[in-house]
């Protein structure tokens, strides 16, 4: 089978500065990739790369299986989706009135709108499954508007469930929340890693969200690829005290990362 991400020699610049440099990076189904990089380093600029919104100064991009230049971006992007704070800003402004299960059935055919009738039998039923996969069935019928933002993000991710997405980004789904909604939050995602079909591509500057489903990295260092592969070869003291350029200790504890910075001497 194709791998799902193909980059070959990706530069990207804008306004005469280099963006991204030199990026060639392989994502083969069955691996679940954490994307990592400090604050201005270029995973956004990456993402855009790879879902057609932003074109590249020179290299190759292949997904699933189709060289881009050559194939309708339509068709591509619906199978992947794309979770983040924002597309929950979003939901919450165009469609906060509508219920938690409106907007887990409006996934179905991944469309960004909301049926507000009509939703089928079939619909129904496999959007209550998605939304007890995130532990949110009991909210189903709430408006959108009244949840809290890590409530949000479970369940745009039980709205992902719904859509036949083949790669899942998750782009900073933990951010703002507190550790509890994070972990729920987490919880959701290894649920989803186990249960669907779907390679995930997690994107955080926080190691310690990464929990042991997540087999690869990719670390970012302005613009440039400082380390990819198996995750533990990535998540090391070395890379991310360059990545972070600060002195930062790694320990690991069942197969999840967690920082400690070492001393304090950066900001003085
Ligand atoms: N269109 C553009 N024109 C000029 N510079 C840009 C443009 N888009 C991004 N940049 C710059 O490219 C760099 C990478 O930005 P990018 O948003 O990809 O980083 P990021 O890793 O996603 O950051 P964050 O973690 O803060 O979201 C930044 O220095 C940013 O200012």
């Amino acid at each position: 089978m194709a791998p799902l991400i193909e980059l070959d020699h990706i530069n990207f610049s804008r306004n005469g500065q280099n963006i991204l440099q030199d990026i060639s990076w392989r994502v083969e189904s069955g691996q679940n990739w954490a994307l990592i990089g400090a604050n201005g380093s270029g995973k956004t600029t990456l993402l855009n790369i790879i879902t057609g919104y932003l074109w590249p100064s020179s290299g190759h991009v292949r997904v699933l299986g189709q060289e881009y230049g050559h194939v309708d971006l339509r068709e591509i992007r619906k199978a992947i989706g794309w979770v983040s704070v924002s597309l929950g800003d979003w939901f919450f402004s165009h469609h906060g009135d509508n219920t938690v299960l409106q907007v887990v059935a409006s996934g179905r055919d991944s469309s960004i709108g909301v049926p507000y009738r009509n939703i089928s039998d079939d619909t129904k039923n496999d959007a209550t499954k998605a939304l007890e996969a995130v532990r949110m069935a009991d909210k189903a019928e709430r408006a959108y508007r009244l949840l809290s933002q890590g409530e949000r993000q479970r369940v745009l991710l039980a709205r992902a469930y719904m859509a036949s997405f083949r790669l899942l980004i998750l782009d900073e789904p933990c951010t703002g929340l507190d550790i509890p909604s994070r972990e729920m939050v987490l919880d959701s995602i290894e649920r989803l890693a186990h249960e669907g079909q779907i390679a995930l591509l997690y994107v955080t500057h926080h190691v310690e969200e990464l929990r042991n489903i997540f087999s690869h990295g990719l670390l970012l260092d302005h613009g440039r690829i400082l380390q990819q592969g198996r995750l533990d070869h990535v998540i090391t003291n070395q890379t991310l005290s360059d990545a972070f350029g600060m002195p930062i200790e790694v320990q690991w504890d069942h197969g999840r990362p967690w920082v400690k910075v070492i001393h304090s001497t950066y900001f003085h």
